[in-house]
């Protein structure tokens, strides 16, 4: 399948520098009053960082009268006098460095401790319970607020160095002679002008890669994690092309990262590179004016000793961590922007299919004209459809063998991407979020391992209290099976057990979740119909939302809302209303209705719309 790889501005929802601008602004609201609450600190910083002004200043001014007053003069002692000043300089400026560090800590420490607590209580409220869901969260409480620590440091010495050693160096020019400051400046100020134009668009690319980086690995955490269910639902073809595509995101990103960069160095070699040679150009021009020879080798002392290695410090110190530290600080404080978590489980929804009557509610998930083919060159399997799952849904998905039931159930859970079309959850688009957090997906062969029945009903919500996990057990219909294996903490071996019970399994795991959309794919199929509708309605009064591929007329007559699926072609309604409208709908009715044979209570069952296994599944 050779699709084109998902826009990098996909991931990122592409808002571009408008959102680095709005990024930037958030980040100071918040940035500010924790600089104000350390007022002290920055005094403290302030106060060393002025030994430094002075040492710089002393450096380049030492040279100059060194020469001047000293060697140039005949006066050697006096000459080596002033080049002792400049050395004796450097020990304040030493003691100053000790000082900037020891206040450092105390600027810096304090950010990441804020950003910890912060990552773990959005973990801890919204993200609870769903183990592929903690990849976010344990980047950002690691990888994300070390970046934020080590990039805020970078960026408190690297400034505080610039503003002082440049301020030192740039009054000692104007003490040589005021005319410096005339050739010195244009370029400085133009090499800082162009790379600060690069700062925004730059900060947008570093957060494209950022987010092509997370996608990349909560798609491959989240992969790894399912393998047996992604295997299980034939869904293995797309996992592996949505892998490509991130990696390809991934490159794209970088690709564009590097190419900002480039600007980046000829901004740098313009303000640190070009004043040195327009000093040497304007040399002679400067000594007619009565700039001395100690003067120009001072002014060269000041170009090359002091202000270059700042600036070069200053730049690399905001290019790379400074552009990372706004993308990984606003992260952080966008996280109360997320649309409120999701209510962990609405109760009886088995009705009532859309809405309500009072204001419309954001729907759970969402498909938009979406398109599916396997290839290229394949038939749709899905074809511009238009579907919205409410808060209270529950809808019925049937149809044909072969009519791509199982194909929408992986485009709606995020398992298949869309050909064309947008797949929506919680008002969003999905492209991007966390697929556990916010569905559950049962397919026809569950996912029951080796452990214990406590861990297996955990599997989804690991922390799960066990007044849940025996709600679910009996809700769902597991109590003779936990009585038959010994209680929550027996051993369960999967091979002793029949395709019916791993699915009783699965079915209690999922009334354990709390995502707020559950999409059964034909999960009930080995279990008798009395069974099934028993587990049907406990996992339909349990989730806010459900979805269930039907293989019985009585598990579509449960739902509030029918898809019937033809092909390309669907129609959706109540049971009832299809019953009187869709042909197919009637066909596949009539042929889960049992087999003339069958005894007359089955047949009357059928009917009464209590249903019966049809064998298919
Ligand atoms: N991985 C795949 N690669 C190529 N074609 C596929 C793949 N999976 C399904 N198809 C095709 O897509 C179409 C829809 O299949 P899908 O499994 O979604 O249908 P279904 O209604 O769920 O069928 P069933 O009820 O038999 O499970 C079928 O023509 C099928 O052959």
């Amino acid at each position: 399948m050779t699709r084109a790889p998902a826009p990098v501005s996909a991931l990122s929802d592409g808002a571009g520098p408008r959102r680095e601008r709005a990024a930037l602004r958030r980040v100071a609201a918040e940035g500010l009053p924790f600089l104000r609450a350390r007022a002290r600190v920055l005094r403290g910083l302030l106060g060393w960082s002025l030994l430094e002004f002075a040492q710089t200043f002393a450096g380049g001014y030492a040279v100059a009268r060194a020469l001047d007053d000293g060697f140039l003069a005949g006066e050697t002692a006096t000459g080596m006098l002033w080049l002792a000043l400049a050395a004796v300089a450097v020990v304040p400026a030493f003691l100053a460095q000790r000082g900037v560090f020891a206040g450092l800590a105390d600027l810096v420490e304090p950010l990441r401790d804020g950003l910890v607590r912060r990552a773990t209580a959005h973990a801890l409220t919204t993200e609870a319970g769903n183990p592929a869901a903690g990849t976010g969260a344990v980047s950002r409480v690691t990888h994300q607020s070390e970046i934020a620590r080590d990039g805020w440091a970078g960026l408190v010495l690297a400034l505080r160095g610039f503003v002082f050693t440049s301020a030192g160096a740039l009054a000692g020019l104007a003490a040589l002679s005021p005319l410096l400051l005339v050739v010195v400046l244009p370029p400085l100020l133009l090499g800082i002008g162009l790379f600060l134009a690069t700062l925004v668009p730059m900060g947008a690319r570093q957060r494209d890669y950022l987010d092509a980086d997370e996608a990349f690995a909560a798609h491959t955490g989240r992969a790894t994690a399912a393998l047996r269910d992604i295997a299980a639902t034939g869904a293995a073809g797309p996992m592996a092309e949505r892998t490509r595509e991130l990696a390809e995101a991934q490159t794209v990103a970088a690709r564009s990262l590097a190419r900002w960069s480039a600007l980046r160095i000829t901004a740098l070699a313009i303000g640190e590179r070009l004043p040195p040679v327009l000093l040497l150009a304007a040399a002679p021009r400067l000594m007619d004016h009565g700039l001395t020879t100690g003067g120009l080798i001072g002014a060269f002392t000041y170009l090359t000793t002091s202000l270059a290695p700042a600036l070069n410090a200053l730049l690399a110190a905001l290019g790379t961590a400074g552009g990372r530290l706004l993308v990984v600080l606003d992260r952080f404080t966008e996280r109360a922007e997320l649309p409120p978590a999701p209510a962990a489980h609405a109760s009886g929804n088995t009705g009532g299919g859309a809405g309500g009557g009072t204001p419309a509610p954001a729907a759970r998930a969402e498909l938009r004209q979406v398109s599916f083919a396997y290839g290229p060159r394949a038939r749709p399997v899905l074809d511009r459809l238009d579907l919205r799952l409410l808060p209270g849904d529950h809808l019925a998905v049937v149809g044909p063998s072969g009519s791509g039931k199982s194909t929408l159930v992986a485009v709606l859970a995020g398992l298949a991407r869309p050909t064309a079309g947008e797949v929506r959850w919680l008002g969003r688009p999905a492209a991007g979020q966390e697929p556990t957090a916010v569905r559950t997906l049962l397919p026809q062969q569950p996912y029951v391992f080796t452990g214990t029945l406590r861990d297996n009903l955990r599997y989804l919500r690991p922390g799960a209290p066990d007044g849940d996990l025996m709600a679910a057990v009996t809700a769902i219909g597991l109590d003779a099976l936990a009585e038959r294996l010994g209680g929550l903490d027996a051993p369960l071996d999967p091979r002793r057990l029949s395709q019916g019970e791993r699915q009783l399994i699965a079915l209690g795991r999922a009334h354990v979740a709390t995502a707020p959309l559950l999409v059964l794919d034909e999960a009930t199929s080995h279990l008798d119909p009395a069974a099934e509708a028993r587990a049907e309605t406990a996992l339909a009064a349990r989730a806010d939302t459900l979805v269930v591929v039907a293989h019985r007329l009585s598990s579509a007559r449960r739902a509030a809302r029918v898809l019937v699926m033809d092909g390309t072609r669907t129609e959706e309604g109540t049971p009832d209303e299809l019953l009187t409208r869709s042909a197919l709908f009637r066909e596949l009715t009539g042929s889960w209705a049992p087999p003339p044979l069958v005894e007359p209570a089955a047949a009357r069952a059928t009917r009464s719309g209590q249903g019966l296994p049809s064998g298919s599944g």
